[in-house]
């Protein structure tokens, strides 16, 4: 984890306040009151049920989608890469992964190798997009987000259609750019166990901010376990102590850092529901 005192003193590179969301045709608000801020060099993650305004909260804070109230400021010249949560491949268009790294914005072939191999994918140029393995393609969306030298990415349930081991790797490797290139990230994502160990700041959605904090104390407030059930809190101690001896099982992959929690620290701010 970053150090979180450096963290809480930078200036946020893009900041939510009181975000309320209406889609055409839904019955209600899908985000209301929403507040985030994501600082430089920050791994901020926004878990939440199915249908709680994840996609909807990522759409709003990159503009794609018009809040009813509440503002986005973004530092100016904000460079962002996004990988979206769903990308449709045409299969019956060939597309080679060079091709897909040019689009929309054309890149030199130095570029495209650099992003590529920086993502553990070198050498998949010539390859067709459509007949990528899912743990490839999600490399070449990281890589291709990466492109523009961002200092945030933005990821959408990034691991879709990973397997344990894949979904391990694929943070580790998030963790691993944010150390080499001080890149902020907001992630969603429902693997909770691997991207909670991997965030600075856990934000728990339902509609409105839940509970918000570090992962100890946002897997120990009771608004999360409402929603997930108190056996998941139970399972991310296990897996955050449980790192002294050899594992079995996929989770072996992951960074074990000594890194002791000593119980939940109260940063939970409950937010009533509007
Ligand atoms: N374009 C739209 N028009 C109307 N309602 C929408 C639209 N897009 C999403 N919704 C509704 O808004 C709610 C939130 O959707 P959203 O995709 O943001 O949730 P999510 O937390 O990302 O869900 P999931 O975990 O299933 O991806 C859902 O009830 C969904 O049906």
């Amino acid at each position: 984890m970053a150090d979180k005192a450096s963290l809480a003193n930078r200036a946020p590179l893009i900041e939510a306040r009181g975000l309320t969301v209406h889609l055409p045709g839904a019955e209600r608000a899908i985000l209301q009151g929403v507040n985030l801020a994501i600082r430089p060099a920050e791994i901020v993650t926004v878990v939440g049920p199915n249908g709680s305004g994840k996609s909807t909260l990522v759409r709003s804070i990159l503009g794609h989608v018009t809040a009813q109230s509440g503002e986005v400021e973004r530092r100016a010249g904000l460079r962002i890469g996004y990988v979206p949560q769903r990308v449709h491949v045409d299969d019956r268009i060939p597309m080679t992964v060079r091709r897909f790294l040019s689009l929309p914005r054309s890149v030199s072939d130095a570029d495209a190798a650099a992003a590529l191999a920086r993502v553990g994918a070198e050498g998949l140029q010539s390859r067709q997009i459509a007949r990528l393995s899912g743990g490839q393609f999600q490399r070449v969306l990281l890589a291709r987000a990466l492109l523009n030298d961002p200092q945030l990415l933005v990821l959408d349930e990034p691991t879709q259609g990973l397997d344990q081991p894949g979904i391990v790797a694929f943070y580790r490797l998030i963790e691993d750019i944010r150390r080499e290139t001080g890149v902020a990230v907001l992630m969603v994502s429902h693997d909770l166990l691997v991207v909670m160990r991997a965030s600075d700041h856990v934000i728990c959605l339902n509609g409105h901010v839940c509970c918000h904090g570090t992962p100890q104390a946002v897997s120990a407030a009771p608004e999360y376990q409402a929603l997930f059930g108190a056996d998941s809190a139970e399972t991310l101690a296990l897996y955050r102590h449980d790192h002294d001896h050899a594992h079995d099982g996929a989770l072996l992959n992951a960074r074990h850092d000594h890194e002791h929690d000593h119980g939940p620290q109260h940063e939970c701010e409950a937010h009533g529901h509007a």
